[in-house]
Parts: structure tokens; C-alpha cells; sequence
């Protein structure tokens, strides 16, 4: 026996509002081994969302943190610190949030927020722009382009750097729906890669727009933030 204890493993949290598939491809990927991480917690702003019951049906600590929980902004901040603090959070994952989030959960995970956008940014980002009114932006502009986006979290939506981004068809007959399915299997490869990489300092994921200049991003901010941001305080 050696004595030497493996080093612990890290531990990222998921934030949604949606339907939770993303939440559930995340954990699927920690069960095989892809993503060499654990789901410390998943934190919903809507208690009848299905991302609070997929996380609970599989034993992952859950969170329901909204505005009818916590009618001040400013509270909301700071209960969604605690939980993500409380949970040993390493990295904050945004997967389907609705909900600008707020500055002291940005300030403490500095350089660790990433948020997947079902569009390439900067282009279909900002206020307004998620879920299907992304996609019918796309399709009504009749945009030769679209894909998935994972990018670092800042005060603004959707203007942090981008670590990522992976390319999807749009097919002539394309509706909503068809070209939702079609990019959110794109988002939810691209994000498990991300994460993968982030546990490991694997090099980025194979991006199919500016896969060099995304991969250096990612590089680049995975080195910092190993660097800058604090190590988080175990549960
Ligand atoms: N501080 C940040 N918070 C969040 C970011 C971010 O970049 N910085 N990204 C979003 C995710 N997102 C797109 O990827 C996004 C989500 C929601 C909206 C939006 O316009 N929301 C509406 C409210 C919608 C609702 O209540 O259902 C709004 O704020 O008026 C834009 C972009 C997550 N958080
Ligand atoms: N602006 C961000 C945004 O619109 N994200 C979108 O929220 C959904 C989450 O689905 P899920 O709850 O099934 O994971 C996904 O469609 C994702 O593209």
C-alpha cells in the first residue's frame, strides 16, 4: 500500500430552466467515464422543470432557486452562491438557463461559468434570443449558418469569450423543430467535450468553425483559469 490518495476528482454544477435534456447528456457522460468530473449539484429556477427531476431521479442534489424563492435579484445572487459553494463547485455549466446570472456567482467562479447557446455567436445572442426563437431568427433570415456555441459567462448575455463553437447543416425544408433537433445534438456534443477537456487539459474539442482559433480560446482560458481561479472549498 502506498499511502498515496488520488487526487479528488472535480466537481461541476449544472443551471437550467428547461426540459433538462442537456443536464441529462452531462450525466450520462460522468456515468461513462467521458467527463472524469462529478455533478456536485443541479440548481433549476422552475419546480416543475423536467432538469430538477431528471437530476433527483438520479440521486444528484438539486436546487429550486428562482424569483418566486427569492424575489429580490440580489438574494437570488447570493442563495445561488451558497448552493454552488455548498456543493464544492469547481465549474458552473449553464445548460438552458433563462435568467441573467448574477455578479457575486460571477465574481467567485471568475473564468468558470460556461452557458451553451444554440446559435453561432455572436450572431442569434443577446436578450430575447434562446430556445426556439433562435431558430426561427435563423430560419426567417434565411441564414446559410447556424450551429452551437460554448462560451465563458460574463454580465452581459452571450458576449463572453467564445471557447467554442461546432457547425450544424440547415436543410432547405428545415422547420423549428428539425433544426432544433439537429443543433441541440450539436450543443450537447460540443458541451460534453468541453467539460471533458476542462477536467483533463485534453486539447479542445474538433471544432468545425474556427476550430483553431476556439481550440487556442480554450487553451488559453483553461490555463488561466486553472491559475486564477480559487480552489473550491470541498463540502
Ligand atoms: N450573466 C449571464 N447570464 C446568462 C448568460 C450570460 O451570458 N451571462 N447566458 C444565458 C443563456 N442565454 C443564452 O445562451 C440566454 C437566456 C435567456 C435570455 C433572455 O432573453 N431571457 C429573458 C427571460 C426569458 C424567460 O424568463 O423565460 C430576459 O432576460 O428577458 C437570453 C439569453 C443564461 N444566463
Ligand atoms: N440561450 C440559451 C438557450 O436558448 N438554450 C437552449 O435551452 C434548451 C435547453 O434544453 P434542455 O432543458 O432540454 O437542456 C436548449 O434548446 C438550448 O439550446
Amino acid at each position: 500500500m502506498t499511502g498515496i490518495c488520488p487526487p479528488p476528482r472535480g466537481r461541476f454544477a449544472v443551471v437550467g430552466s428547461g426540459t433538462g435534456t442537456t443536464a441529462s447528456r452531462l450525466l450520462d457522460a460522468v456515468d461513462d467515464g467521458t467527463i472524469p468530473a462529478d455533478v456536485a449539484v443541479v440548481v433549476g429556477n422552475n419546480s416543475r422543470s423536467g432538469i430538477l427531476t431528471r437530476a433527483r431521479d438520479r440521486g444528484v442534489r438539486t436546487f429550486h432557486l428562482s424569483g418566486k424563492t427569492h424575489p429580490e435579484p440580489d438574494m437570488l445572487d447570493a442563495a445561488m452562491l451558497d448552493a454552488l459553494d455548498a456543493a464544492g463547485t469547481d465549474l458552473v455549466v449553464l445548460a438552458g438557463y433563462m435568467k441573467l446570472l448574477g455578479p457575486r456567482v460571477l465574481e467567485r467562479f471568475k473564468g468558470a461559468v460556461l452557458n451553451t447557446h444554440p446559435a453561432l455567436l455572436p450572431a442569434y445572442g443577446g436578450v430575447g434570443m434562446y430556445g426556439d426563437r433562435v431558430h426561427a431568427a435563423v430560419l426567417a433570415d434565411g441564414a446559410t449558418r447556424t450551429g452551437a456555441t460554448v462560451h465563458q459567462v460574463t454580465a452581459v448575455y452571450d458576449e463572453g469569450p467564445i471557447v467554442a463553437q461546432r457547425e450544424v447543416e440547415i436543410r432547405p425544408d428545415d422547420d423549428v423543430e428539425q433544426l432544433r433537433a439537429r443543433v441541440q445534438a450539436a450543443e450537447k456534443s460540443l458541451l460534453v467535450d468541453v467539460v471533458a477537456a476542462w477536467f483533463t487539459d485534453a486539447a479542445p474539442p474538433a471544432s468545425g468553425v474556427a476550430g483553431d482559433q476556439a481550440s487556442g480560446l480554450m487553451r488559453e482560458s483553461l490555463r488561466r483559469d486553472r491559475t486564477a481561479s480559487p480552489p473550491s472549498a470541498r463540502a
